[in-house]
């Protein structure tokens, strides 16, 4: 007998077993990575999302603090085919309710083919079928989450490496993966993690070399204030971005962004660097692209799958960003040099 059921829309309901209880909604999403589930439930860009992992058996390698991205788990809730006992228990740990021995196949070719939707679990010895239906009754549009960013930033500015030799960076925390601040950090960095509604006399008073919009969740037009920062510095300051941050800083001068039908969602995602012509592996998780980037910025790299712009950049007003994750965590390594490239901009 199920003890667990995912309700998509369309009210249809799909029976599994309960691995971690509770009820919970969100936007359904998925990832094709076969490693890194840690680094991945650990990632604040999938607040108010429920993680479906297509790779059949996740958890065999255990569940480690030191591959975190941040301190607590964001997806409302995750699904597997086969999740082992120590995932569970660390979800349940986490109230994070999980649900394993369903068709994930299934889900995600449903996604592929309807496009993204939202999605309501309900799991646990009294869990019915109404109740994960009640969930995704009371699901919102990603969009709509307009406050995400208080849900994911800093409250206060930390300092990570201060005193470093390098370049002053203002990390714009819109739920920024901790492995940004680690690459730059690594790079003799000193970081000033700023939460994401500052304002431009607080990111003023650390004269920052660089301004760096992270990654984050939902809609990138719902983070304005990092959109005014954009538009404050640019020119003055050396201006990146991963992921949203692309999005943000994109949105900011003059371009556009929309919602995209299922996403970019796995660590193999090919990208093809429109100057070198060389191809590189790269990890995604994104469901907004940019769809117009203004009149400021070249798009220099696009993914090889549908063309949409990967790297925007504008060598004038030294702005390089990029819609995947260098950073990788998990994934492929193949762009690190990204921190290298930005940080040079900040005369490094
Ligand atoms: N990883 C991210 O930064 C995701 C960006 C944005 N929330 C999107 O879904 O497109």
């Amino acid at each position: 007998m199920a003890d667990a059921y995912v309700a998509i829309e369309g009210d249809r309901v799909i029976e599994a077993r309960a691995r971690a209880p509770g009820t919970a909604r969100g936007e359904l999403v998925f990832t094709t990575a076969y490693t890194g589930y840690e680094e991945s439930l650990t990632d604040p860009s999938y607040e108010e999302q429920v993680l479906t992992f297509s790779y059949p058996l996740i958890g065999n390698y255990g569940v480690r603090e030191e591959r975190f991205e941040s301190d607590r788990v964001h997806p409302r809730a995750a699904v597997a085919r086969e999740m082992t006992d120590d995932v569970a228990e660390w979800l349940e740990s986490e109230g994070i309710p999980a649900v394993d021995h369903l068709d994930t196949r299934d889900i995600v070719t449903e996604i592929r083919d309807e496009g993204a939707m939202k999605c309501g679990i309900a799991a646990g010895p009294d869990a019915t079928e109404q109740d994960a239906l009640d969930e995704l009754h009371e699901c919102k549009h990603m969009s709509d989450h307009t406050d995400i960013g208080a849900q994911v930033s800093v409250d206060d500015v930390e300092v990570h490496n201060e005193g470093g030799d390098g370049a002053t960076v203002a990390l714009v925390d819109c739920g920024a993966k901790g492995s940004i601040t680690e690459s730059l950090v690594e790079r003799d960095a000193e970081v000033h993690i700023f939460p994401y509604d500052a304002s431009e006399d607080d990111v003023a008073a650390v004269d920052p070399d660089l301004l760096f919009i992270s990654n984050g969740p939902g809609d990138p037009e719902n983070f304005e204030q990092a959109g005014e920062l954009v538009e404050t510095y640019v020119g003055d300051v050396p201006l990146a971005g991963i992921c949203l941050g692309q999005q943000v800083v994109a949105n900011a001068l003059g371009g556009e962004t929309e919602k995209m039908e299922f996403g970019h969602r796995g660590v193999n995602q090919p990208v093809r660097d429109l100057r070198s012509n060389q191809v590189v592996m790269t990890t995604q998780n994104h469901g907004y692209t940019v769809a117009d980037p203004g009149d400021k910025l070249d798009v220099t790299q696009v993914n090889v799958n549908d063309d949409t712009p990967e790297g925007l950049e504008n060598d004038d007003l030294n702005i390089i960003t990029r819609q995947y994750h260098p950073e990788a965590n998990p994934g492929p390594h193949d762009s690190l040099g990204f921190f290298d490239d930005v940080l040079g901009m900040a005369g490094e």
